[in-house]
């Protein structure tokens, strides 16, 4: 019997987040391995249209949950959805949902934030850090509370090299940050932004760092976890292989090239690629949720959920792979056949931005005017490139992350809970996830038909077709232009025409003599 199921069961859990990617599997394997657990309290927000019931209704009865359905099928019960915005002044939860929150909660999994790279400093602020504070405050009231798990990014500190499992100060407290923003102007915080985040790439990791130190500063006597996990891919194994709905870290970029958009990123391929599989990081949570209650370690442990030190692959064996995938695994109405490539020269990326990314999409759009439609590629491919450069930051450099509590974690669980609640990623096999992931990111993000595989096929021989006969085309243009305009060219046209000439007359005078 797992330890760590049963100790969830007839427990109340509040998540945050729990409709992103993380939270959703959270919630997944909470409940189809614990299903006797009491209730899972959810802060969702209404977002595009949707009701809190419709969105609790869609992740129900996505795929993702379908065996949730055969463990628990009562599971409708078990969730109840409170209107939060985490933006607003006690998360806008009305009185009755506060008291029921602050009385009944055992558990807290914090996972909801704004992970763009681009948000500004404000909203990063409030959301990553106001919001962490408002919860804790929360959780200092809720009596029954027996754990809080902060979910924090290993890239927290991505300005250091090597990372231990501590909380690094930052050089502004992040009180100073939340008094001054509320008077500020946005001008002047946007003026002010690069030299407070410093050496860090963007305010998502600037503001992790500054939530850590809230958790630090403001646990008070609550037994709090902080997990950091790299950067977050689809399933490695449950509840199925493969399963991504966002396009976050590499996913993204995967469709990008495996639709022909994305040929040439500024990585280095030697670097480490820190993937760590979603159900891996959730596995590590649930583990620390149960080690942070019942052992109720003396200070707060962190826990870093990465993969760099226990099985390395590097971005080049990475791109590799799913390019190779994307022959098995061809995505439907390509625009150019998959063939990215990395650099690390800034002079050919540049080059090869312009040859392989902007001169394709003014062709194309060019094409699409004269058919009468609208252009769309260059736009597409300028937004495509802005997202590029956001990631190239973490494609270019590597980190390494002791893993010493996360390893003491493993060593303490029963043999049955390494089973059950496995986050041991040295049991990964590179090739078989990332190609999973390739075919996940087709089925799920893409809901792309595996019965097109063959007409996505010869989709990518007719591209393969077009751009010999364009560069044919495109090399005869050139050397008429060049023969018209240069001795030179006229000289070494007439050498090899006349050289082709000799040899198929001395050919042809040989096999008469022979017959
Ligand atoms: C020697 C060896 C040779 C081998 C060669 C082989 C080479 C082959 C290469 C081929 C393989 C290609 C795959 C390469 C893999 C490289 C992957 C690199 C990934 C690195 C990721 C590192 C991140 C790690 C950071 C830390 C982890 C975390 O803690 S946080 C979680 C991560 N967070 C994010 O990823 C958020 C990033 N996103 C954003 O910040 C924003 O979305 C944005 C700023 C990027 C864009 O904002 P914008 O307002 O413009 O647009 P938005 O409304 O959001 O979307 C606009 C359109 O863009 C699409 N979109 C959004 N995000 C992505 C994305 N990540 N990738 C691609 N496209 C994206 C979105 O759908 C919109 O599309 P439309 O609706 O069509 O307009
Ligand atoms: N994905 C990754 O690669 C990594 C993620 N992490 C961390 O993991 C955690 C989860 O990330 P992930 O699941 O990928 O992120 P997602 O963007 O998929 O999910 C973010 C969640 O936060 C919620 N949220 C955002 N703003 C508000 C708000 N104002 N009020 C209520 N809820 C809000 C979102 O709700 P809604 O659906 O309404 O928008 C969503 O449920 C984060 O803390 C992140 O920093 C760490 C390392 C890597």
């Amino acid at each position: 019997m797992s330890m760590i199921a049963a100790f969830y069961g007839g427990k109340s859990i509040l998540i945050t987040g729990a409709t992103g990617f993380l939270g959703k599997v959270l919630m997944e394997k909470l409940f189809r391995t614990s299903p006797d657990l009491k209730v899972i309290y959810i802060l969702v927000r209404p977002k595009a249209g949707q009701t809190l019931q419709q969105r609790v209704f869609q992740i129900l009865n996505s795929k993702l949950f379908e065996k949730v359905k055969e463990v628990c099928p009562n599971v409708h019960e078990k969730i109840r959805a409170i209107y939060a915005d985490l933006n607003q002044s006690d998360f806008a939860i009305s009185k009755e949902d506060m008291q029921e929150l602050l009385s009944c909660t055992n558990i807290i999994f914090h996972c909801a934030a704004t992970v763009r790279f681009d948000d500004s400093l404000r909203h990063a602020v409030q959301l990553n850090v106001t919001a962490t504070q408002q919860l804790l405050l929360m959780a200092s009231q809720m009596p029954k509370l027996e754990a809080f798990i902060h979910i924090s990014t290993a890239f927290s500190n991505c300005n250091l090299k090597h990372i231990d499992e501590v909380i690094y100060p930052c050089p502004v407290e992040p009180k100073k940050i939340i008094d001054s923003l509320e008077w500020l102007d946005d001008s002047i915080i946007d003026e002010i932004t690069p030299k407070l985040i410093g050496d860090r790439p963007n305010t998502y990791t600037y503001t992790k760092a500054l939530g850590e130190m809230v958790v630090q500063q403001e646990s008070g006597n609550l037994n709090i976890a902080i997990i950091r996990p790299s950067i977050v891919g689809a399933t490695w194994q449950e509840p199925f292989p493969g399963w991504v709905d966002n396009l976050n870290g590499p996913s993204g970029l995967i469709i990008a090239a495996g639709k022909g958009f994305l040929r040439s990123i500024k990585a280095t391929p030697m670097a480490v690629a820190d993937l760590i599989p979603v159900d891996t990081v959730v596995n590590l949570t649930l583990a620390v949720g149960w080690y942070t209650a019942v052992h109720r370690p003396k200070s707060t442990l962190i826990y870093h959920c990465t993969s760099g030190n226990l099985n390395p692959c590097n971005w080049g064996k990475m791109g590799f792979t799913i390019l190779a995938s994307f022959e098995k695994i061809p995505y439907e109405r390509a625009f150019r056949r998959p063939n990215a490539d990395f650099t690390s020269n800034k002079f050919m990326i540049q080059y090869w931005n312009a040859v392989s990314h902007h001169a394709p999409a003014i062709i194309y759009d060019f094409y699409l005017r004269l058919t009468g439609r609208k252009p769309r590629m260059t736009k597409l491919m300028n937004r495509l490139l802005r997202t590029v450069s956001m990631l190239e930051y973490f494609v270019n450099r590597s980190w390494e992350w002791s893993t010493d509590n996360t390893e003491m974690l493993m060593s303490e669980l029963s043999p049955e809970d390494q089973r059950v609640f496995n986050f041991d990623v040295r049991q990964l096999n590179w090739l078989e996830y990332i190609e999973n992931y390739v075919l996940g990111v087709k089925k799920y993000l893409l809901k792309e038909d595996m019965a097109g595989i063959p007409e996505a096929r010869q989709h990518l021989k007719r591209l393969r077709n077009i751009h010999y006969l364009f560069n044919t085309a495109l090399f005869l243009i050139v050397w008429r232009l060049l023969i018209a305009r240069s001795q030179m060219a006229r000289n070494v046209w007439f050498f090899i025409v006349s050289f082709c000439y000799k040899f198929l007359s001395y050919f042809r005078a040989s096999s008469t003599l022979k017959a």
